[in-house]
């Protein structure tokens, strides 16, 4: 069996031909628990919607090892709350691949409902609306549908927004407890704090990877320092790939990380795997 959750070949993903992630190549291991940090507009959802088969890539290619077992949390704001429905209703939702829509719950399915529930601290909250609920109860109640949903891989964008430090805890135990399962984590953090003391790996994105491995390292002021760079000289207007724009972009802090800097070739193998260089 493979070691790869997920496997990325010189994948550019992008809008309207307008590449927001360029030439990402490398592998996320299974059972690794990831986060993608970045700067606003760095790639960071773009390319979780690659990974969920949302988004196509523009050239390149993403494999997902089990995509039947793939659990996706987009950003809040991309949930409609009008939706009348309960919490019990969204977090029963998670059954749905094994149960289909319409399909019979047993009562050890309602027993796994209400034990997701309690997992996530929501107990009582059952029949509560789901517009009556605050962002972070919200946020609990979407990771109690991933439970139930018992994917291989997890991928959550920005699941600590707007959600106080009580629940980014309990949040963030959930995953570390779906760490220890071997279940594969993908989640997109802002705070580099928080990364570097839960969240073992990292992947930086400047719109192109800057660095991809252990947090500490990836997070270090140099490689912050290169993604600003990057940040900065962000022009909607620019030509993008421009020859040599790569020249000096080899930073890679991971065996299993490395970028295609030659835009006229797919020059697989290319490992620039040296710290520190600028
Ligand atoms: N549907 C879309 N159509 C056109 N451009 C888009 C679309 N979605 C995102 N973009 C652009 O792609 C780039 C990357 O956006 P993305 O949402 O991936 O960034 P992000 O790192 O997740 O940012 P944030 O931290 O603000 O959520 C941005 O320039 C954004 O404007």
């Amino acid at each position: 069996m493979s070691d790869a959750a997920i496997t990325f070949d010189n994948l550019t993903l992008g809008y309207n031909s307008h590449p927001a992630v360029h030439h990402l190549s490398g592998t996320v291991t299974r059972g690794a628990l990831t986060a993608v940090v970045g700067a606003n507009g760095s790639g960071k959802s773009t390319l979780m919607k690659g990974i969920a088969g949302i988004l196509k890539p523009m050239a390149g290619a993403v494999q997902v090892n089990n995509k039947a077992r793939m659990a996706y949390l987009p950003q809040g704001t991309e949930l409609d709350r009008s939706f009348p429905a309960r919490v019990i209703d969204l977090v029963s939702m998670g059954l749905w691949p094994r149960r289909g829509l319409l399909g019979r719950y047993s009562r050890s399915d309602w027993q796994k409902v209400e034990a997701a529930i309690a997992a996530v601290g929501l107990v009582g909250f059952e029949a509560r609306s789901l517009d009556t609920l605050s962002g972070g109860q919200l946020q609990r109640a979407l990771f109690a549908r991933v439970v139930l949903q018992d994917a291989e891989l997890i991928l959550l964008d920005e699941p600590f927004n707007a959600v106080d430090q009580r629940t980014i805890a309990d949040l963030l135990a959930l995953m570390q407890h779906w760490h220890r399962e071997h279940r594969t984590v993908l989640v997109v953090v802002h705070d580099h704090d928080l990364v570097r003391q839960h969240l073992p790996e990292a992947l930086l994105l400047a719109r192109r990877p800057i660095a991809w491995g252990q947090s500490a390292v990836v997070l270090n002021s140099e490689n912050l320092a290169k993604a600003r760079h990057f940040d900065e000289a962000w022009d909607e207007n620019a030509p993008w790939c421009a020859p040599g724009e790569h020249a000096h972009d080899h930073v890679h802090d991971a065996p299993h990380a490395h970028v295609h800097h030659d835009h006229g070739h797919h020059e697989h193998g290319h490992h620039d795997l040296h710290k520190g260089a600028a």
